[in-house]
């Protein structure tokens, strides 16, 4: 469910994985799908890529969800629980659902597994998170990567490990799935402090010290609402953390960069279709953060940025003039 970059490589994936199986993507624009299902390419979302001959894609919900075993649930994530609402009531009652969404819900600072959840009254059994260093273009170029799917039930997990394993695409399994989501969205906010610095002229320095200290306030996040230690430092922590932090190709990176050349969030915002996650999710993070007592710097200077309260060479004065400490002084 969503024919933007991801949901559109994701379904690569599953027809490598399992080319018996039927996969069909659902897209909310006829046009799109029609542009799917006749040329096998994406043009909006994934242009120049060759789409697996079996794969249908159709913008009726009841269509595309008639009979699934598996729903992937790829949009962004302030559409969730509005679009899922709708189509709830074409789910199969046994159907496991994935998201593969980096956000947490406006508001609620809900994740999205929880916001599946509560629209569809599923059980954790039914509900998995796949997460990692996944850079869509890159997947559906076919290039090697590795990622990870969580679900409280481990044989869902085996399933679904099965169901998206290539020889270009490695899935391992885990049942934490409060770590591997919140490690997918924080990532996001780090990526865009990583473009700003990239934007101020700032190199690999700045980058590595923003993705080593970003992983110790999500790994502090993270311990504190219940997710497993060794996910931080896995596929979907620390894996995903420096692809989205290094790579050109990311959104959220390239959001930071523009505000990091003094752009606007409007502005920025402005000039693509497509989502970035970070900036609905950092003061919802932020949210979380402080009920839970948590310290959160990088995402507080982001936070800061965004709200057009600093630019972000007075972030970076505010992370470099915070007080001086020990480095595991947390732990
Ligand atoms: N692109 C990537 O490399 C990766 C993205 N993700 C996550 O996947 C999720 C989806 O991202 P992308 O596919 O990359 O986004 P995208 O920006 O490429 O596409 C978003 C899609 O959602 C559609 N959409 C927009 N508003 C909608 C609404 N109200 N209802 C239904 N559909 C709507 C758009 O038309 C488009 O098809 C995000 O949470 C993102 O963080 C996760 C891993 C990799
Ligand atoms: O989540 C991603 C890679 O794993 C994609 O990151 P962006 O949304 O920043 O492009």
């Amino acid at each position: 469910m969503g024919a933007g970059s991801w949901g559109t490589a994701f379904s690569v994936v599953l027809g490598d994985a399992a080319p018996s199986t039927s996969v069909t993507l659902w897209g909310r624009r006829p046009e799109l799908c029609a542009a799917v299902q006749s040329r096998r390419e994406n043009p909006d979302y994934l242009p120049g890529v060759r789409l697996p001959d079996a794969l249908t894609a159709t913008s009726d919900p009841a269509r595309a969800l008639d009979g699934a075993a598996v729903v992937v649930l790829a949009v962004p994530s302030q559409t969730l629980r509005a679009g899922l609402g709708q189509w709830a009531p074409h789910v199969p009652a046994d159907a496991v659902l994935v998201s593969l969404m980096k956000g947490l819900e406006r508001g609620t600072a809900r994740r999205m597994s929880e916001v599946v959840r509560e629209v569809t009254g599923a059980g954790p059994e039914r509900v998995a998170v796949v997460s990692g260093p996944n850079l869509a273009g890159e997947i559906a170029e076919r290039q090697p990567a590795a990622s990870v799917v969580a679900c409280a039930d481990a044989g869902a997990a085996l399933r679904l490990q099965a169901l998206t394993q290539t020889p270009w695409f490695r899935p391992y399994t885990t049942p934490d799935v409060v770590g591997v989501e919140l490690c997918g969205v924080v990532k996001n906010v780090i990526a865009l402090a990583c473009g700003m610095a990239k934007g101020l002229g700032y190199g690999d320095n700045t980058a590595a010290s923003l993705v080593t200290r970003g992983l110790a306030e999500t790994t502090r996040l993270g311990l504190a609402v219940g997710a497993l230690a060794p996910t931080f430092p896995g596929l979907a922590g620390l894996g995903d953390l420096v692809a989205t932090c290094a790579s050109p190709r990311s959104r959220n990176r390239t959001f930071g960069e523009q505000l990091g050349r003094g752009r606007s969030v409007a502005e920025v915002a402005g000039a693509t279709r497509q989502v970035a996650e970070g900036v609905t999710s950092c003061e919802s993070v932020l949210q979380l953060a402080r009920a839970h007592g948590v310290d959160m710097p990088i995402v507080e200077a982001v936070a800061a940025v965004v709200r057009g309260e600093a630019t972000a060479g007075e972030a970076t004065g505010m992370l470099m003039g915070r007080a001086a400490t020990a480095e595991h002084a947390h732990d």
